[in-house]
C-alpha cells in the first residue's frame, strides 16, 4: 500500500451561499458551496465568467460575509480580513511611494518583527521572486510582471497560512505568464505554501493545481473536483513531457467540455 500523506485541513467552507443586494435586485452569486482546503494544496478554480469565482475568494479572504453557511479557518469562523490569508489580485496593489524593499518589509514591520527578521524575510522573498537586484527601485520603475512578483513577495513576507490569488497573471503577456507560473510552482514547492488560485485559463490550472475546482454558471455551484498531479510531474520531468501526453489531453478536454456546456 502506498503511504498517503496525511491531509491537514486548513479551511472549511460549509453550505455557503452568497447573495448580493436585496429582494428583486438581488443576485445569487454562490449556492451551497462545500469545500475543504488542506495544508500544502494548490487549488485552482475554473468556471465561466460571472460564476462567482472572485466572490468565493472574497468570502475566504473575509472581505465579504456569506449570506448563509460559513467559512472556517482552523475551526475558527472567518469574520474579516487578516494577514493569515494573503491576497494577490490581477493588478498588483503596491505602495508607489515606497521602494521594492519598503513594500516587502511593510507587513513584517507592522507585525513588529525585529530588524534582523525583517531584513532576512525581505531578502529571502525577493530572492524567491528573482528581484534581489531591484530593492532600491520604486514600483513605477518596474514592468507588469516584476510588479506582480513584488506583490507576491509582499504577501509571502507575512507568512500567511494561505495565499489567495485572483487571476494574478491575467494581465501578463504569454511568455511572462509562463515564467510566473514556473515561479509560483517553485515557491509553492519550496515553502510548502497553500494556494487558492483563480484563473480563466484551463492550461494554467492544469499546470499548477493539485486540485481543480470547476464551477457551474451563476449561481456558482461546484460542478466537479479533479485531483491532479501534472504540477508535481512538471517539477521532475519538465512541462513539455507532461503537456504532450494523452492523460493531459483527456483531462483538458473533459474540463473544456464541461465549461462549454455551462456557456451554451
Ligand atoms: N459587489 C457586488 N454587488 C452586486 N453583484 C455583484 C458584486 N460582485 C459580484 N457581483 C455579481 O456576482 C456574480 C459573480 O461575480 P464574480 O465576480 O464573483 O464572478 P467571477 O466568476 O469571478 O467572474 P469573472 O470570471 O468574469 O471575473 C456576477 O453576477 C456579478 O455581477
Amino acid at each position: 500500500m502506498t503511504a498517503q500523506k496525511e491531509k491537514k485541513s486548513l479551511i472549511k467552507i460549509e453550505n455557503m451561499s452568497l447573495e448580493y443586494g436585496e429582494s428583486i435586485n438581488s443576485t445569487l452569486a454562490l449556492k451551497n458551496i462545500n469545500l475543504e482546503i488542506n495544508k500544502g494544496e494548490f487549488i485552482c478554480v475554473l468556471g465561466p465568467s460571472g460564476c462567482g469565482k472572485s466572490s468565493l475568494l472574497k468570502c475566504i479572504a473575509g472581505y465579504v460575509n456569506p449570506s448563509s453557511g460559513r467559512v472556517l479557518m482552523q475551526d475558527k469562523e472567518v469574520e474579516g480580513p487578516d494577514w493569515h490569508r494573503g491576497v494577490v489580485f490581477q493588478s498588483p496593489t503596491l505602495y508607489p511611494w515606497m521602494t521594492v524593499n519598503q513594500n516587502v518589509e511593510f507587513g513584517p514591520k507592522m507585525r513588529n518583527l525585529s530588524k534582523n527578521e525583517i531584513e532576512n524575510t525581505r531578502k529571502y522573498f525577493l530572492e524567491e521572486v528573482d528581484l534581489s537586484g531591484f530593492g532600491e527601485n520604486y514600483t513605477f520603475e518596474l514592468s507588469g510582471g516584476m510588479k506582480q512578483r513584488v506583490a507576491i513577495a509582499r504577501v509571502l513576507a507575512n507568512y500567511p497560512q494561505v495565499v489567495l490569488m485572483d487571476e494574478p497573471f491575467g494581465a501578463l503577456d504569454a511568455l511572462t505568464r509562463e515564467n510566473m507560473q514556473n515561479l509560483i510552482r517553485n515557491i509553492w514547492q519550496e515553502n510548502n505554501t497553500t494556494i487558492f488560485f483563480i484563473t480563466h485559463d484551463v492550461d494554467e490550472a492544469l499546470l499548477l493545481a493539485t486540485r481543480v475546482v470547476l464551477m457551474s454558471k451563476q449561481p456558482g455551484e461546484i460542478l466537479k473536483i479533479f485531483e491532479l498531479d501534472f504540477s508535481k510531474q512538471i517539477l521532475t520531468k519538465g512541462s513539455k513531457e507532461v503537456i504532450y501526453n494523452e492523460e493531459y489531453f483527456e483531462v483538458k478536454n473533459e474540463i473544456m467540455e464541461l465549461i462549454h456546456n455551462q456557456i451554451d
